[in-house]
């Protein structure tokens, strides 16, 4: 029950066993806690009946407050002002309704009024968030991104972002939190395609679903990627978002009938089942093998796969295999289902913990041909249309995790104090957050203006057209990333090289770096694609040297 204190009578509660502290006008009886604080219980005492807001903003973020609030919050002062009733911060609101445009207007200036910017949404500071949440115009957003917007970060902040560390270093998600995924209508709008409603089992709140394009997906990944944790962006979607498209876009009726309604509800699990110990980049040299059993009725499926996303908890693997000779034309892509013959074992990695990486091996596994996905020995180039939805999913991960370590360390710096003044006075700090912000910003607008030529093209011109420059950002982006998680670890210093804690997003960001440098393509293949693929379209469009 909350309780009204004036500072007196928090001032009373200042001995080791009955020891109460106030921060921010709110009153935290920490008498059984300071055993186990992680600073020490003499600093608390130290501060017993106190208001120690000041001490508690040094050495904490947010996320102790969420986290510790319900478990150690007694009341609030009674000079703390009341929370205006379900008032929530002008900044978060979802956008209004778009105010009516003149009819005279309407034939003429569409494109302006289309552009029309967006109520200012989060912390409003610079670079952190993409701009049109500081209510920049923007030709591809709408007061529907904004609604779904609001609906995710809600849920980020409340029921996720507490518990992100705690979930990474256990290296497992609550099967809950994937479940709420398909119940929020979410997972069926991650898949690249239009809203399939006649799989989903329920739809998003706040998003009619004709109205769902590729900037819904854009920004649902994005805003789950504010967590700061590849591992578990990649635990709800690193194996559903690249498993599952082939199987909604190449599957037979039947087999979409009997599946996708389980796997979007959350229910069930798949994943992409494509690398080996002897293939990654190289997809067209893969080896795992399935013949076809004499009846005509089954293949048999015998080889090995590794680095496998969500493969521990899979009940479907899209699976790469060799129908027929050597090189890209004898590749195909099978649904494998867990039966006998399937054996998943969990592979220690440097970063993305709570992913699940997996070693799998099929042995003699039986797999109906019903299971095809797409032509017999025409998979690679399902594959390669796959890597694009992949690659871009990568591509938007890398770039919020970049803006998490930019909006980490410019709070930070606003914060800590080093040779009297705060970091942020200090010119080279500045020139630190200056060179990231530039790469983000430069890239995220490049995103942007792919995803809307994925909106407009068809699936083949898109694979086509759009192959070099997706691989060519995916590379940007990993680069980006890379050199962000670097500069915000210096900043933070010895903070971000313990685990947990203020540095604590920036240490695991900077482990989970190379899950995102080298899967999906390496920047090596990719830069070296980006050009070959690039100018051979540029070649067949009429390109003059
Ligand atoms: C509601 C009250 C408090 C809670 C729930 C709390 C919780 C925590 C937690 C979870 C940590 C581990 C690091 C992290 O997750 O950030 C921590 C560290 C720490 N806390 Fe607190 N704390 C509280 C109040 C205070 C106060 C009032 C002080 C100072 C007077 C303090 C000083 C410290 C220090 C020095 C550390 C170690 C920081 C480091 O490792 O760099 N805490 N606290």
């Amino acid at each position: 029950m909350s309780k009204t204190f004036t500072v007196g009578d928090v001032a009373s509660h200042n001995k080791p066993d009955n020891l109460y502290i106030i921060v921010d006008g709110d009153v935290y009886d920490l008498t059984k806690f300071q055993d186990d604080h992680p600073g020490g219980k003499k600093i608390l005492q130290r501060v017993a009946g106190k208001d120690a807001s000041k001490q508690f903003w040094k050495y904490h973020n947010e996320g102790v407050l969420k986290k510790y609030k319900a478990k150690l919050l007694v009341g609030s002062l009674d000079t703390k002002p009341k929370a205006e009733p379900k008032a929530e911060p002008k900044a978060e609101k979802p956008a209004p309704a778009p105010k009516p445009k003149p009819a005279q207007k309407a034939a003429s200036a569409q494109p302006q009024e289309e552009s029309e910017a967006l109520e200012p949404f989060g912390a409003q500071i610079p670079f952190s968030d993409p701009s049109w949440y500081q209510n920049y115009h923007s030709p591809y957003f709408n007061e529907t991104h904004a609604a779904l917007r609001a609906e995710v970060r809600e849920w980020i902040d409340n029921e996720i972002e507490p518990h992100v560390t705690e979930w990474d270093e256990a290296k497992r998600v609550p099967e809950e939190i994937y479940k709420e995924m398909g119940k929020r209508g979410y997972l069926a709008g991650l898949l690249g395609v239009k809203y399939p409603t006649e799989y989903a089992p329920t739809v998003p709140k706040s998003v009619p679903v004709d109205k769902w394009d590729l900037f819904h997906e854009m920004l649902l990944t994005d805003e789950i990627s504010r967590t700061g944790s590849g591992g578990f962006v990649w635990n709800l979607i690193g194996g559903f978002g690249i498993g599952c498209p082939p199987v909604v876009k190449f599957g037979s009726k039947a087999l979409k009938d009997r599946i996708l309604p389980g796997i979007l509800s959350g229910d069930k699990r798949i994943c992409l089942a494509i690398t080996e110990p002897d293939a990654g980049s190289d997809v067209a040299n893969l080896t795992c093998e399935a013949k076809l059993s004499e009846d005509g009725k089954h293949f048999i499926v015998n080889g090995e796969k590794k680095w496998i996303t969500n493969g521990i908890w899979a009940d479907y693997f899209t699976t790469a295999v060799r129908t027929g000779g050597p090189g890209m034309n004898g590749v195909s892509l099978l649904l494998i289902e867990r039966t006998e013959g399937v054996s998943t074992r969990r592979m220690d990695c440097q970063g993305v913990w709570s992913s699940g990486t997996t070693y799998i091996t099929f042995e003699d596994v039986k797999v109906p041909v019903e299971n095809l996905l797409g032509k017999q020995n025409q998979g690679f180039r399902v594959i390669m249309t796959n890597f694009n939805h992949e690659r871009i999913g990568i591509i938007i991960q890398c770039l919020r995790f970049s803006r998490v370590c930019f909006e980490e360390s410019v709070k930070y710096a606003n914060k800590r104090r080093t040779f009297g003044k705060k970091l942020i006075e200090h010119p080279v700090i500045r020139m630190k957050l200056a060179h990231m912000a530039r790469q983000i910003e430069a890239s995220y607008n490049w995103l942007e203006n792919i995803i809307y030529q994925c909106e407009k093209m068809g699936e083949t011109e898109a694979m086509l057209r759009l192959g070099g420059p997706i691989a060519g950002l995916k590379a940007q982006a990993t680069v980006t990333f890379e050199f962000c998680a670097r500069e915000a670890s210096q900043i933070f210093g010895g903070l971000s090289y313990s685990r947990g804690g203020q540095g604590g997003k920036v240490e695991r960001l900077y482990r989970d770096v190379r899950a995102y440098a080298i899967p999906g393509g390496s920047e090596e293949i990719m830069l070296d694609l980006s050009m070959r693929q690039s100018l051979r379209v540029a070649k067949a469009m009429g390109m003059k040297l």
